[in-house]
């Protein structure tokens, strides 16, 4: 495992962290630091390991050794609705978003602190409405209507619809065109420009490239490299030998 650069404080840390799914071992003692205010890029290949360790953190799954802490107090056995409480949210892959409710009701629904639309905070609306045109266009329409791209914002615009300590991001890439992948970076670089903590996992190398300030890479259910983003970008062996990239990911 490749020494881990020296990073500011962790909002999370991850330490040990084993979790079973039924039968099966998944995660072997994963060590994972997420610094605050910065995006850390969860990477690694299919089935390391990378939304286990988001539902662990979430306690979706309960991890069976280890400890997370948030916050500097443990987790590992706080409930899911009093960890989202604390102020962590999670967009998971398969988005979460309630098909048969308009766009306006599932953003009120993730709004915690306001009952009816007229609640929501109007200027953070605003903002949304800027980096999710569409969210704006399709305010009155049924969220299953929308393009898997417009469920991908909407379902990211839910996790921003207030201010969070910590978002937990699953490939919000994910079978998106590459028009909608810029528009999901450039909507992903305004929060980042918040200073939101930001746990995210990605496939896609560019949208890494783009946003991580931190990353660490998962195989076999452990973290087996952490450092700067900058530093796996700039080294072509590394990435090739964690991440079995090639030129292709750089075009
Ligand atoms: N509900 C489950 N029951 C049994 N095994 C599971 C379950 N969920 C995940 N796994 C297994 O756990 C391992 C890690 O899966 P996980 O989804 O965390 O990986 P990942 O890195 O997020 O990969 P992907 O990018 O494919 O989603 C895989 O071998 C997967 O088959």
């Amino acid at each position: 495992m490749s020494a881990p650069s020296q990073l500011p404080t962790p909002l999370l840390s991850l330490r040990g962290v084993h979790t079973h799914i039924g039968a099966y071992h998944i995660l072997h003692g994963v060590d994972l630091q997420v610094p605050e205010g910065q995006v850390t890029m969860l990477l690694g290949r299919n089935g390391a390991g990378k939304t286990t360790t988001l539902r662990t953190i979430m306690g979706l799954w309960r991890a069976s050794q280890g400890q997370l802490l948030f916050n500097g107090q443990s987790i590992e056995k706080v409930s899911t609705p009093e960890i989202a409480q604390r102020d962590i949210a999670y967009v998971p892959e398969n988005m979460g978003i309630f098909a048969d409710l308009t766009v306006a009701e599932n953003l009120l629904l993730a709004a915690r602190r306001a009952r009816h639309l007229k609640a929501l905070d109007a200027q953070r609306l605003e903002w949304l409405f800027g980096l999710f045109p569409a969210l704006k266009k399709f305010w009155l329409y049924p969220a299953g209507k929308l393009s898997g791209g417009q469920k991908q914002m909407l379902a990211i615009a839910r996790a921003m619809i207030e201010p969070r300590r910590l978002l937990l991001i699953d490939e919000p890439s994910k079978g998106l065109a590459p028009a909608m992948i810029r528009s999901m970076i450039t909507a992903l670089q305004a929060l980042k420009a918040t200073r939101t903590t930001v746990l995210l996992v990605e496939q896609n190398f560019m949208v890494a490239k783009a946003l991580g300030d931190h990353v660490a890479v998962m195989d076999d259910g452990r973290v087996v490299h952490a450092g700067a983003m900058a530093e796996l970008v700039a080294d072509e062996a590394l990435q090739q030998r964690l991440l079995g990239l090639s030129l292709a990911a750089h075009q």
